[in-house]
């Protein structure tokens, strides 16, 4: 496939590494110096782009492709307020849309995985839940994207359990997510149930980002020849 790639930063080049092996073509890398050159791209000579920028530029880099019959695979993440009107966008366009907060396939199972555990302790109310995520310091956005999925997973089989607070100092009964940044971390996600007499937890730990790459490369594979907003659920049949 001819890819273009929106970002070139850690997962751009990690993008490029993985896709170049794969055997497709990168006909193009976009970061912030040139980035008037997007508007060169269109769906006649690029088969997917894959975008992996900023919380402020990727709903523009979205809208761009999807006005322009290019098919997206995007992971940026903090922008999905946002999310409904990039839909509307390739709604309206007939395009192709693929959005992961994560695109690891081990984190795709992690999701699967709290969405079961949040449906048993749903009996146990006196677990209290939390998510923690930690992540290198370059780390724009906070929560991460995926603390946040998480939360999702445990509020829609978790009737109780209403929003998410970063790093509450006292009760609530919103979900606290802790936020940390440390040296090179890639990504740590962590749910845990704590009571006075024991804890459970459920971890994922990235131990580089060719997860991420590998899975935004699947998706751009798999979205081929075909039109409307899809998810790592889709893809996986999870
Ligand atoms: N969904 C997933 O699986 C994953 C998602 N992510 C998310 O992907 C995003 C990028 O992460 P990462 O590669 O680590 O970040 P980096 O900061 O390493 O790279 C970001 C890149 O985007 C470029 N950029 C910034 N603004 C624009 C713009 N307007 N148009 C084009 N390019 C732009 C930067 O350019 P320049 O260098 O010139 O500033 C840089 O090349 C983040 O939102 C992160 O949270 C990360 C990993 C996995
Ligand atoms: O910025 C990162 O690095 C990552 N961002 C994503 C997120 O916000 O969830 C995914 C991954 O954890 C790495």
């Amino acid at each position: 496939m001819r890819l273009l790639l929106i970002g070139y930063g850690k997962m751009g080049r990690t993008l490029e590494q993985l896709a170049t092996q794969r055997g497709h073509e990168i006909v193009g890398t976009i970061d912030v110096t040139n980035h008037h050159l997007l508007s060169t791209f269109t769906g006649a000579n690029v088969d997917a782009a894959i975008e992996f920028t900023h919380p402020e530029s990727a709903f523009n880099n979205v809208s761009y492709c999807l006005r322009n019959n290019i098919p997206v695979v995007c992971g940026s993440t903090g922008w999905l307020d946002r999310f409904a009107e990039a839909t509307a966008i390739c709604e309206a366009n007939q395009g192709a849309f693929f959005y992961a907060s994560n695109y690891s396939v081990g984190v795709n199972l992690f999701f699967h995985f709290n969405e079961y555990v949040a449906r048993k302790m749903q009996d146990y109310p006196h677990f209290q839940v939390s998510v923690k995520e930690i992540h290198h310091t370059q780390k724009v956005d906070k929560p991460s994207g995926t603390a946040i999925t998480v939360v999702d997973g445990i509020q829609a089989n978790y009737p109780g359990k209403q929003g998410w607070l970063l790093a509450p100092d006292q009760a609530t009964d919103k979900i606290s997510i802790t936020s940390d940044r440390i040296g090179n971390v890639v990504g740590t996600h962590i749910v845990r149930y704590e009571s006075e007499n024991d804890t459970i937890e459920l971890m994922h730990d990235a131990h580089s980002r060719t997860g991420f790459a590998e899975g935004a490369v699947m998706a751009a594979e798999w979205l081929q020849n075909k039109k409307g907003v899809f998810g790592m659920k889709d893809m996986l049949n999870l």
